[in-house]
């Protein structure tokens, strides 16, 4: 009886549990929060037990300045569970928040979605997570298949419908057709390790060490794929490697693109694969309608001119790369038969 009214009370909740980002979806309400997928603890008593400092953004700026004790923990790697008590912590927290702070009192039903490369133990360690945060009902949908719906692709048709996301640590391609996954295929190279060969060029090139989060304003700044209508230029601070003293230099795009290329290569690589491995009649219909590039990875200046380039078809951005997947979660949210459908549940013990 009490779980039918909770049914009436709590709002339903999507998760897109990224590397890099949370993105929260409640229904009827659209997308609430977006905060990184980061805390920052620090060791108290003598048992290990770590104390949560901050979450989210406010734990994100914390990344390279935490004094000895305190470390910034990123409890997804590469779309899985790497720490599973900080990643019931994170979605704890961002449930919180998405009820604007209050207790959960009636416990939600959550829809995460995890890779289409995640094994069964994975998925099932992210609804023990998501049961454990105050879920009283989860579900895992597979990414491309709520990135597809979040991007308004007619996925039910008996139609070729190619979707591409390059999130934090993992970039991914699937074809869909009349629901389903045709194929798919997945790669742990993305933005984080983008940020990692900036971090390498810098210190090859000017013996300048940088920490990720410098790394990551100078992609945003001036990443690109291909060449710029005007190439860009920016100051970046760091640490001598030589001499050990503060340094500054300035940094091109046209080099910045260059340290991207290898990365951009392997994504190109990996979407060709795919596309062998494509039945020829759903391979007519991606070269007629194009694939369709999501995921934040996706905002790369020029990288849908690039992939479109390499592999001959057309590549359409999406509008809101960063929210296709919680947008997609969200229509499922309006339709739990759909949900029922294409995704596993767990009953949790809440509520
Ligand atoms: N304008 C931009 N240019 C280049 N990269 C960007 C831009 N905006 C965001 N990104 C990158 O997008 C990545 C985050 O994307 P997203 O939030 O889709 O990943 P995620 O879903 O958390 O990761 P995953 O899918 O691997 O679990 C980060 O690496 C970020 O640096």
């Amino acid at each position: 009886m009490f779980k039918f009214l909770a049914g009436w009370f709590s709002r339903d909740v999507g998760i897109d549990l990224g590397t890099a980002n949370v993105v929260v979806y409640v229904e009827n309400k659209g997308v609430v929060l977006n905060e990184p997928s980061v805390l920052a603890t620090r060791k108290s008593g003598r048992k290990g037990q770590k104390e949560i400092l901050a979450i989210g953004m406010e734990a994100k700026r914390m990344i390279g300045k935490t004094p000895a004790g305190v470390e910034t923990v990123r409890p997804l790697q590469h779309g899985v569970i790497a720490d599973f008590e900080m990643t019931e912590n994170l979605i704890q927290h961002v449930m919180v928040r998405a009820n604007q702070g209050r207790r959960l009192f009636v416990h939600p039903r959550v829809v995460v979605c995890v890779p289409a490369c995640v094994t069964e133990v994975e998925k099932r360690a992210v609804v023990d997570a998501t049961l454990g945060a105050g879920a009283r009902e989860a579900f895992v949908v597979e990414e491309p298949l709520a990135a597809a719906l979040g991007t308004g692709l007619p996925i039910h048709e008996p139609r070729g419908n190619m979707i591409v996301d390059i999130g934090g640590g993992t970039s991914e391609v699937a074809v869909l057709s009349l629901g389903g996954i045709v194929i798919s295929h997945s790669l742990r190279v993305a933005g984080d390790e983008m940020d990692n060969a900036l971090v390498a060029m810098m210190r090859q090139n000017y013996t300048l060490s940088i920490g990720e989060t410098t790394a990551e304003e100078i992609k945003f700044a001036l990443g690109s794929a291909a060449p710029l209508e005007q190439e860009l230029e920016m100051e970046v601070k760091g640490r001598d490697l030589m001499d050990g003293l503060p340094k500054v230099v300035r940094v091109s795009s046209v080099e910045v693109r260059e340290a991207l290329s290898p990365i951009i290569e392997r994504i190109e690589d990996m979407l060709r694969m795919a596309l062998e491995k494509t039945p020829p009649e759903l391979v007519k219909d991606i070269v007629d309608q194009g694939l369709m590039l999501t995921g934040g990875g996706a905002n790369l200046r020029g990288l849908n001119l690039r992939l479109a380039d390499a592999l001959n078809v057309p590549v359409h951005l999406a509008e809101q790369p960063l929210f296709s997947v919680a947008l997609g979660l969200g229509k499922m949210l309006q339709s739990m038969d759909l949900t029922r459908k294409i995704t596993v549940s767990v009953e949790g013990g809440g509520a």
